[in-house]
């Protein structure tokens, strides 16, 4: 649980709020929620600073490739490359302060609910911190759902660390299709300091697609 003892000051107090409202407000109407700025030009860049040394030192692994089921056609389904933090290790004291600042979001956002959830959800845990690159050269994610079968993940968090992202150069939109949604998608561009909210259900088939430049994104999973 995130430490309440930070000192805030009142205006980050009032932010924080101003954001667990946002997210609550988004969640219930689209299912979906993006926030930018969130955690300010320095602590963004310190954050993709560490990223970048951790890939440089090639701690990222490739994330499983899976063929397409059709045996002719071997192409990679996606071809990310992933590492977990779980927080502990050490030196990634910029890593750490985005976790906490995402958990005491969502754990505020949690208990400002007025019936003390968010969504139908009673927040408790999450993943570890799941950091992926996308290398560029057209790699992408193709249309799937984060949690298709109930296994416990109930919000996914994606936090974009790609300064001076052009999608029409470097591609790599999020598209969400929300199933409440007919003729209309969620376009969402992986820009510096966005963080992005959404249910990890069925509600919210997503895709990545092909980017044409490295592209990097810390994602946390929170259970019910
Ligand atoms: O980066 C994005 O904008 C969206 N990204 C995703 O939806 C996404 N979803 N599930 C994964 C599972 C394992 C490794 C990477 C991923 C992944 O990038
Ligand atoms: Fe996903």
């Amino acid at each position: 649980t995130p430490d309440y003892n930070l000192m805030r000051s009142p205006e980050e107090q009032l932010a924080l709020e101003e954001m667990c409202c946002h997210l609550i407000r988004d969640l219930d109407e689209y299912g979906v929620c993006v926030l930018d700025n969130f955690m300010g030009e320095l602590k963004g860049m310190k954050v993709l600073g560490e990223v970048k040394t951790m890939y440089s030192a090639g701690l990222f692994k490739d994330g499983q490739v899976v063929t397409t089921k059709n045996k002719f056609d071997h192409r990679h389904i996606r071809s990310d490359r992933i590492m977990w933090i779980d927080g502990k290790e050490q030196g990634l004291i910029n890593i750490k302060s985005l976790i906490n600042q995402v958990d005491t979001v969502i754990t505020l956002a949690n208990r400002m609910r007025n019936n003390g959830k968010l969504g139908q959800y009673n927040i408790r845990e999450r993943t570890k911190a799941m950091v992926a690159c996308y290398e560029g050269k057209g790699s992408h994610y193709v249309k799937h759902i984060d949690n298709p079968n109930k296994d416990g993940r109930c919000i996914t968090c994606i936090y974009y660390l790609n300064v001076n992202w052009d999608v029409h150069e470097d591609g790599g939109l999020l598209r969400i299709f929300p199933d409440g949604w007919v003729d209309r998608v969620a376009d969402i561009e992986p820009i510096f300091d966005r963080i992005t909210f959404f249910w990890s259900d069925r509600r919210n088939p997503h895709e990545v697609q092909p980017s044409h430049r490295r592209r990097y994104a810390v994602t946390l999973w929170y259970f019910d």
